[in-house]
């Protein structure tokens, strides 16, 4: 049994959004469905916390199914929705819950339940007397549950009273503490306290503890305090019959994440499900008290430690750092599973089979407990695909056109064949959208959470900061797998051997080169301002080179010399007497030619050879050999953006940053004349950047065969490109508009404030003025961004996330500062002294009077 708590959360509510894993540790989670994308966001963001159940009573059956199938546990329903539902739908009862508001609707569901066979786990919900549908219906006898819907009303007693009876308290997450508080809210750790059967000898409550996966690490015993310790610090505290309270790894460090805690059948035993941390959950260093991990389990730890630190030359190591060889293997074995005949054979290129995509999963971050999330929901689907193989699959193995073997072949019934192979954007027709739907549509990807990305980066800070030049090297070997790097900068001058490249290639480079100096230079600010704001009053403004620049040039998925031109071409345009590059180097140490070559054309002093949190901070605090930098400029990942904002923060550093760049998006405007090749050309080329970038368009008033055109276009071109992979995932969050008029447009692009904005209209130009927010502009239908992105002359390292909202994109003044100068004659001070003298009078700061007074004196004199 899980808790028999349920929290009603508003999925917009930031401070519900912020309190998910805390409401995940003492029970699941109820929405109320007022759109269907809205429950499917919620869905796909937050179902690894825990079981969802939706209130789909608003929404009509059609987007009732649909959330079932996005992976809600359950959904509730009034009794007459419920049972027209089921009439034309296969859906098993227990993912069903009829409200039950009147002793009509209860006979209905009565006479329908004696009826309608295997109906037997279908839940019921009141609003008032739960405990009473409890004996009418005679639950959970019977396989379903019984809910009470609380409102804000809701008393701590009243909860109790009904889930001592069994119920499933539903209770709104305002009216919810996690541990008790003096606002008198419904405390959870009080409730589960109180649904606790205790030991009748002890009075203590059996506990079992698991591993995110359910598999036990040991059994142990808690009482109420140790409970409310529990939440109150979100780890594992049990209750030590020697040493009483007992905080699990507070001596021996093996502690512990709590995730959720729930019941048994019949509450005589909690179930601590945890994040085990450090060796293991026994106190004899073994992961569990009934012996090591085997299967499964023993081989996700052993890759997962591999991963952090595999031996060089070990075969896992080569694996990590070798996609191909692992996309080899994975191939071969499946091939082979498929050969084998004997029990034994078959078991053993299986195990092959799943080492092997393990690993995959792995070096993806993907564990087990990813994997057998999304089974779980797979089998919650309730409509099934037929499951045929593709067609090239299909051919390989002799199957007809039909996806039937000659020979009968098992239906696979459990296994859903993939969604759809068609890579297509989800349009949304913004005339029927409620703006809050819109809006969620417009929301970036969402990412791992600043704070748990600030808690790595932080470390590798202070590392650096301490240990310098060893603690950079560290980090490239681990991350970039660059094990064979001594030294962590390149110097200028570079050898000549570092920068060999094809003709065609530094021609490329030279050209875009020109046109970005030229773009930049014609930024240049040379001559000061100068105004007389008063007879012999003259103040002044002129510009100065920041003095020492590091220069970011992303290198994770792709390498960027183009990035390289972006900023090193600006930083030599202006001045900047120390310009220092970055970038992370290639498992063999070694740094791509072409970033090599631009950096000594723009006159670089040295490349750092790091990337991440750790390049970011050598060149904030620098180290022996790396030289500390007034500013650091440059996109990347959210490694590197966390630790330039951090940097930045750190007064102690001096140092300041440009702006906060992440993935790359691109918002395209298109009418009826725009050509759906182009449109989907331009959609694709941001959305190979990676899985986190976006892509939105915006269509004018296109009718569904114009649309259909684009998707099309999008779909066959997105297959032919090597990255197809990488596309497939940003498409999955990205999303077409279609909108009434330009101004509609361009109200919305001005509210997601898009990096890149492609105006693919007939009378592209005259829209420009309607351009409030955006990194970079693109005009009409010869403008494809990527001619920004190299060569065009305008940068490319630009706002996202909608800071274009109140952030430039780099350009010659990010690499400048102004200083102002004042210069006044005896007659300026005249006229401004009275002004002076009676706002420092004003503020009681008289030395500052005194220099003008002490001054007027003479002047007065003469
Ligand atoms: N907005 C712009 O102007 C612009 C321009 C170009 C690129 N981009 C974006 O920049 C980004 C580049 O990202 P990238 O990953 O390819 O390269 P990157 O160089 O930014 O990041 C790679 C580094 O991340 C660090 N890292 C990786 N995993 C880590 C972990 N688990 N813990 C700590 N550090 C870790 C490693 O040190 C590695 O060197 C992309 O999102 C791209 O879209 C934006
Ligand atoms: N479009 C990226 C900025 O968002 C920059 C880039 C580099 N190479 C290709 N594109
Ligand atoms: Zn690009």
């Amino acid at each position: 049994m899980a808790s028999p708590l349920v929290i009603a959360v508003q999925p917009r509510a930031t401070s519900d959004k912020n309190n998910i894993k805390n409401i995940a540790r003492v029970g699941n989670a109820f929405i109320k469905a007022t759109n269907a994308s809205e429950a499917i966001d919620f869905i796909n963001a937050n179902s690894t916390f825990f079981d969802i159940y939706v209130d789909t009573t608003d929404i009509g059956a059609d987007n009732a199914v649909e959330i079932l199938n996005a992976g809600a546990s359950k959904i509730f329903l009034n009794t007459k929705q419920l049972i027209s539902l089921t009439e034309e739908n296969e859906i098993p009862s227990s993912r069903l819950v009829a409200y039950v508001a009147s002793d009509e609707d209860s006979t209905e569901l009565r006479n329908w339940l004696a009826n309608a066979p295997g109906s037997q786990d279908v839940g019921v919900c009141s609003t008032s007397n739960a405990a009473e549908l409890f004996e009418k219906f005679d639950f959970p006898k019977d396989g379903g549950q019984v809910f009470k819907l609380f409102g804000e009303n809701v008393t701590e007693s009243a909860v109790i009273e009904e889930v001592a009876h069994g119920v499933v308290a539903i209770v709104p997450s305002n009216q919810l503490s996690i541990i008790p508080t003096a606002d008198g809210k419904v405390a959870a750790s009080n409730v589960l306290a109180s649904r606790a059967v205790p030991d009748r000898n002890t009075g203590l409550i059996a506990t079992l503890v698991v591993d995110e996966r359910g598999v036990s690490l040991g059994f142990v015993w808690s009482n109420k305090e140790s409970l409310l310790e529990a939440l109150k610090t979100g780890t594992g505290v049990y209750h030590s019959r020697k040493r009483g309270l007992w905080y699990k790894g507070q001596t021996s460090g093996d502690t512990q994440e709590l995730l959720s805690i729930g019941f048994d059948c019949d509450a005589d035993c909690l179930v601590f499900r945890v994040k085990q941390l450090g060796r293991g959950f026994c106190h004899l260093g073994t992961n569990t008290c009934f012996g090591r991990y085997h299967g499964l389990s023993s081989l996700q730890k052993t890759l997962q430690s591999r991963k952090e630190s595999a031996p060089p030359g070990s075969y896992t190591a080569r694996l990590f750092n070798d996609p191909k060889l692992v996309e080899a293997k994975i191939m071969e074995e499946a091939e082979e599973l498929c050969q084998a005949t004997t029990k034994s054979e078959i078991a053993s290129e299986a195990a092959d089979l799943i080492y092997f995509a393990l690993t995959r999963c792995i070096a993806a971050d993907v564990s087990l407990e990813d994997i057998e999330k999304n089974l779980d929901l797979k089998n919650l689907k309730v409509k099934r695909r037929k499951g045929d193989a593709k067609a090239r699959w299909a051919q390989k193995v002799g199957l007809a056109k039909s996806g039937k073997a000659s020979e009968p072949s098992p239906a696979p019934v459990e296994e859903e064949a993939p969604k759809s192979d068609r890579i297509e954007m989800k349009r949304i027709h913004t005339a029927n959208t409620p703006i809050s739907v819109i809006k969620d549509a417009l929301e970036r990807p969402s990412q791992k959470s600043n704070e748990a990305i600030v808690e790595l980066v932080k470390p590798i800070i202070a590392d650096v900061r301490a240990n310098g030049d060893a603690a950079v090297l560290k980090y490239t070997h681990k991350f970039e797998k660059a094990t064979s790097l001594t030294s962590p900068v390149l110097k200028a001058p570079f050898p000549q051997h570092l920068m060999q490249l094809s003709s065609d290639t530094i021609k490329a480079i030279d050209v875009s080169f020109e046109n970005i100096k030229k773009f930049h230079s014609a930024q240049k600010d040379d001559k000061p301002l100068v105004v007389e704001t008063m007879p012999g009053v003259v103040c002044s403004r002129f510009s100065r080179p920041i003095e020492r620049v590091g220069l970011y040039i992303p290198g994770g998925t792709a390498v960027l010399p183009s990035t390289a031109l972006m900023l090193g071409v600006p930083a030599m345009v202006a001045g900047c007497k120390r310009i220092v590059f970055a970038s992370p180097p290639r498992s063999d140490g070694s740094i791509s030619p072409e970033i090599v070559y631009a950096a000594h054309k723009c006159g670089a002093e040295s490349i750092v050879l790091a990337g991440g949190a750790q390049a970011v901070a050598a060149m904030a605090y620098g180290t022996e050999s790396i030289t500390k930098v007034d500013k650091i400029l440059g996109p990347g990942n959210q490694f590197v953006t966390a630790a330039k904002m951090m940097v930045s923060n750190d007064t102690s550093a001096g140092v300041s940053i440009d702006m906060p760049a992440g993935p790359s998006e691109v918002l395209v405007i298109a009418d009826k004349k725009a050509s759906p090749a182009f449109v989907a050309s331009d959609l694709l080329s941001q959305a190979e950047h990676g899985v986190d970038s976006q892509v939105i368009l915006i269509a004018v008033d296109l009718d569904d065969r114009e649309l259909a055109a684009i998707d099309e276009q999008v779909h066959q071109q997105a297959n032919a490109l090597p990255r197809v992979d990488i596309v497939r995932g940003s498409i999955a969050h990205s999303v077409t508009f279609v909108v009434k008029s330009i101004e509609e447009a361009m109200n919305l692009s001005n509210e997601y404030a898009p990096e890149h904005l492609i105006l693919q209209l007939e009378n592209a130009e005259e829209v420009v003025p309607l351009v409030q927010n955006a990194g970079s502009v693109f005009i009409g239908q010869w403008t494809p961004e990527s001619v920004g992105d190299y060569s065009a002359g305008v940068n490319h390292s630009l706002p996202t996330y909608g800071y274009a909202k109140q952030y430039s994109g780099v350009n010659l003044g990010s690499f400048v500062k102004h200083i102002t100068s004042s210069n006044l004659s005896a007659e300026g001070l005249r006229n401004v002294s009275e002004a002076v003298m009676q706002l420092a009078a004003v503020e009681g700061l008289d030395a500052h009077k005194r220099a003008v007074s002490i001054r007027m004196d003479i002047i007065n004199k003469s």
